[in-house]
């Protein structure tokens, strides 16, 4: 079987979103203190390098990650490259074929440096959304931290998508991964109340 790992690796220099929680791993227990193990302490913001969004994240009402459908984070994915676009619209993929996909991660490359976050990225327009609804689709992933411009308060986008029931994978690592169907592997934590979770990321070469 080929894996392929795209997810960010986490570590105490991951770049996070402009004012959040910054990542954190240490021992709290070394072997020497506790006499037989080392134990790990985790802190991070759930928005952290390769990760999910719940509905709660950008509406109180809506669904937190302990809610969300598995079946979404399984199976089979389109990777379609849409490099040097501001903001991807309906327009940018009448060349591509659905059929048999009901998830889509798109190939932006507008996030190169990954050790700083990013002042820029390739954006979402909100009437990609019901186009993408259409198609089937009910899970995007894109390789940026946010599917909407990265100074937005109102998330167009994130609304957009939750109005037509697709689901948000953020910050996966498309790199070297060539255009195509893969069968993707992203399951979130099952930790309560959380308004998003990180994934390890994976598409499995078929
Ligand atoms: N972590 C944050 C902290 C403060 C304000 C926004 C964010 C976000 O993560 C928003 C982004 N659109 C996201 O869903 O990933
Ligand atoms: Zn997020
Ligand atoms: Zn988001």
């Amino acid at each position: 079987m080929n894996i392929i790992d795209i997810s960010q690796v986490l570590h105490n220099n991951i770049p996070v979103w402009p004012g959040d929680t910054t990542f954190s791993f240490e021992l709290s227990w070394t072997k020497e203190a506790s006499g037989s193990v080392n134990v790990g302490k985790i802190e991070m913001s759930a928005h952290t390098g390769t990760h999910i969004d719940a509905p709660f994240h950008f509406d109180n009402d809506g669904k937190k990650v302990i809610e969300l459908d598995l079946e979404l984070y399984i199976g089979p994915a389109l990777v379609v490259e849409k490099k040097n676009i501001q903001m991807l619209s309906p327009e940018h993929f009448n060349d591509v074929n659905f059929e048999g996909v009901s998830r889509i991660l798109i190939k932006t490359e507008s996030w190169i440096e990954r050790s700083e976050f990013p002042t820029s990225i390739t954006a979402l327009s909100p009437d990609l959304a019901p186009f993408l609804a259409k198609k089937g689709i009910k899970l995007i992933g894109v390789d940026v931290p946010s599917v909407d411009v990265l100074d937005s308060k109102e998330l167009p986008a994130h609304h957009s998508l939750l109005e037509n029931d697709i689901h948000i994978l953020e910050g996966i690592v498309l790199d070297s991964v060539k255009e195509g169907i893969y069968e993707l592997v992203a399951l979130p934590l099952p930790i309560k109340e959380a308004d998003g979770s990180p994934v390890r990321a994976v598409l499995i070469e078929r």
